[in-house]
């Protein structure tokens, strides 16, 4: 279905209802540059760090679409488990591992109040961004600690700049990519007032210090457009 929830006028912040849900992989692939190509990266590294029966955890795990193509290009048996804290994405998700024959536990569950035991690999993309700062940090704490010895962290995140003008520029550069995707202004404008608040984006050098002082041993940009960037940790 075709992402129109910012046509009409919102009077609500950004949330993943039942209205967002069901357009939601049109309004990723059309909302996320390079969504697509972010994705494989992140399926193609991943399989850089996994063997036969590894567990594999995607936090904000939505609709399910990349466990289900990590599991359709592993030709190895995986733990996979999906966390969502959203019924409505984890119906969806439901449906499409049944409808894709790939086995992941989807657990519907806040973020900062469970636990990843035995995680091989950790996948957040496009997530931290909706945790508050401090809760933020701790969540990354917690990662870092259910991670095994030589554990893997690829996340993905929207990004600012330090830098003023800049920052400006990346803004018009990206609404420019929303209005080529067929977003109206109108569109725009609303959903930007739907998620202040909400998507509390970091820079680059915040991103890497948060990793860093978890305890990560290194983290680097893996791939990035603009103001979204993929980042990859190793423990
Ligand atoms: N505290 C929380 N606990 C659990 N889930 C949460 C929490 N906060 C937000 N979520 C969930 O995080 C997901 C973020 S979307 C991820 C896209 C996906 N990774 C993808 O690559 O397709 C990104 C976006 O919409 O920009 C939603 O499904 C929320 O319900
Ligand atoms: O920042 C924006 O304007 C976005 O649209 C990013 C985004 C993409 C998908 C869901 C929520 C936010």
């Amino acid at each position: 279905m075709v992402d129109k929830i910012f046509e009409k006028s919102i009077k609500k912040q950004f949330e993943f209802d039942e209205d967002v849900a069901s357009v939601f992989d049109d309004m990723l692939s059309r909302s996320i540059p390079f969504y697509k190509q972010m994705q494989e990266l992140t399926i193609e590294f991943a399989l850089n760090y996994l063997q036969k029966d590894d567990t594999v955890y995607d936090l904000g795990c939505s609709t399910a679409s990349t466990l289900i193509e990590l599991g359709k290009q592993s030709n190895f048996d995986l733990n996979l488990i999906g966390i969502d804290n959203s019924s409505a994405m984890l119906s969806r998700a439901s449906k499409k591992c049944k409808a894709f024959g790939i086995d992941i536990k989807l657990r519907n569950e806040d973020l900062l109040d469970t636990s990843y035991d035995n995680a091989k690999l950790v996948i957040s993309n496009y997530t931290l961004q909706f945790i508050r700062p401090l809760q933020r940090e701790k969540l990354i704490k917690k990662i870092y600690d259910s991670l095994k010895e030589d554990g893997i962290f690829i996340f993905s995140e929207k990004v600012i700049s330090s830098n003023k003008v800049l920052n400006k520029q990346c803004i018009d550069t990206y609404y420019d990519f929303k209005k080529k995707q067929g977003y109206s202004e109108y569109e725009i404008a609303q959903k930007r007032e739907a998620l202040e608040n909400v998507l509390i984006p970091y820079t680059d050098d915040e991103n890497k210090k948060m990793i860093l002082d978890a305890g990560f041993s290194h983290c680097e940009v893996l791939f990035k457009w603009v103001n979204f960037a993929t980042f990859i940790a190793i423990k």
